[in-house]
């Protein structure tokens, strides 16, 4: 940050929670004060791909820092505001006319933070993206040992209802089989590149599988979401409870094997593993099978004996009739969200200041985030903005009102 930037923070210090370096609608930086630190937000001259950054001036020390960012962040964020939520997050509104991707949260002191922040020795924050929560159905857990059907129900899934269903491509560390294609089965990762990547923050969930490391990215769901299409995720137990415990509501389904015989012809008979492979996931098949039916952790448990009789299961369960694809109720993130001009607090609830897109119809529009309702998650995690509608006068476009969950 140039001498110019510290200066004008500076000037700042004792004035308002929230003071706007560069006033109006181009707003470049924000500055935002929890306790004896300030965090400036914005493009800094001095970052070389010019993308969002954020500097942390501690009143204590004296003393600038550039933390180490965690979470995928904002790729640009040239005109925004921020408010302090809370004593741990800053709440970030882009001046973006779409809904998706205008609010960020940057979690500054969070327990995952503190623990960061210890384990890296170094300022830590992270950005967490806020998304448009709508009707869309949930995305589809499923699990089941390796070799009772998975891959071949998804596939039959996939191949008859194309715009409706994507499947979450996972990473792992294990070899691609022959017919496998990076970027489409898996993305396959050297182990070390995937534990950093878990490190920082870019993993829904992950879990170490027949001595392997698999794992779910955000951006892997968040990919198949941006398809307007219902993301399947194919997972063992381990990963289904880590996303039970996380804040993506999901139907779980557990698939069966017939009977344990069944289970290891059907892994011999694919024969895409080595013997001593073989063994491992037969071994562990026990106890997934064992955790699958007794926990409560599935909603649904399906045997997969004849596959056409547990395919129309399968469907059933997902409300499918026939080969037609349902038809989804349209998303919010096509709304227009007013632009953000800036933000403010009045007890509970923090008012989002915004003008809309089209001039005349509308000069100013005030949108009322429950501040209470803000709470947890770990970065990358993504955050529920529920949007309703709160006026009546302009049906059109009248998305203003925003709730976060
Ligand atoms: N936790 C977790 N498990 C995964 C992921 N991707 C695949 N798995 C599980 O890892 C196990 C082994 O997968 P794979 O090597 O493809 O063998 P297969 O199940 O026999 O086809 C299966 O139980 C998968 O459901 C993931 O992203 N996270
Ligand atoms: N209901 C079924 N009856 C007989 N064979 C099946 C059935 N479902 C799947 N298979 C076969 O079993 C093998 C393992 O299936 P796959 O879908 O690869 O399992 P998973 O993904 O759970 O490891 C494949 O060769 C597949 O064709």
């Amino acid at each position: 940050m140039g001498e110019e930037a510290h200066a004008s923070v500076l000037d700042c210090l004792g004035e308002d929670q929230l003071v706007e370096l560069d006033s109006g609608s181009n707003c470049h930086q924000t500055v935002t004060f929890a306790g004896e630190k300030i965090f400036v937000i914005g493009e800094f001259k001095d970052d070389i791909l010019q993308s969002c950054g954020v500097r942390i001036f501690d009143k204590s020390t004296g003393k600038w820092t550039i933390p180490t960012v965690l979470g995928s962040k904002p790729v640009s964020i040239k005109a925004h505001s921020a408010i302090l939520l809370g004593k741990d997050r800053i709440l970030v509104v882009k001046q973006n006319l779409s809904l998706d991707g205008c609010a960020w949260f940057l979690e500054i002191d969070t327990p995952f933070i503190r623990e960061q922040r210890s384990i890296l020795g170094t300022e830590v924050v992270a950005w967490i993206k806020g998304v448009i929560e709508d009707d869309s159905p949930v995305p589809i857990v499923i699990s089941g040992p390796s070799g009772v059907g998975k891959g071949t129900l998804i596939m039959k899934l996939m191949k008859e209802f194309p715009s409706t269903f994507g499947f979450s491509v996972s990473h792992t560390t294990r070899l691609p089989r022959e017919k496998e294609k990076d970027g489409v089965h898996y993305h396959f990762a050297q182990r070390s590149i995937m534990e950093k990547d878990i490190r920082d923050g870019k993993f829904l969930e992950y879990a170490s599988v027949h001595g392997n490391l698999y794992g779910t990215s955000f951006e892997a769901v968040e990919a198949v979401a941006d398809q307007g299409k219902r993301c399947i995720l194919d997972i063992d137990v381990q990963g289904a409870r880590s996303v039970r415990a996380s804040p993506l509501k999901a139907l779980f389904i557990f698939i069966c094997p017939p009977s344990f015989e069944e289970l290891e012809n059907r892994l011999r008979s694919r024969g895409t593993e080595t013997e001593e492979q073989v063994q491992r996931r037969l071994s562990n098949a026990w106890a997934e099978l064992e955790q699958g039916k007794s926990s409560n952790l599935f909603d649904h448990v399906l045997v997969n004996d004849e596959l056409e009789a547990c395919y129309r299961k399968l469907k059933k369960i997902l409300a499918l009739h026939g080969s037609t694809e349902p038809a989804y109720p349209p998303s919010p993130k096509s709304g227009k969200l007013p632009v953000c001009r800036s933000i403010s607090r009045s007890d509970e609830k923090i008012l989002i200041h915004g003008k809309t897109a089209e001039a005349g119809t509308r000069p100013s529009v005030t949108c009322t985030v429950e501040a209470s309702l803000l709470s947890g998650g770990a970065p990358g995690r993504t955050k529920g903005l529920k949007l309703h509608e709160t006026s009546s006068d302009s049906p059109g476009n009248g998305l203003n009102g925003i709730r976060l969950l």
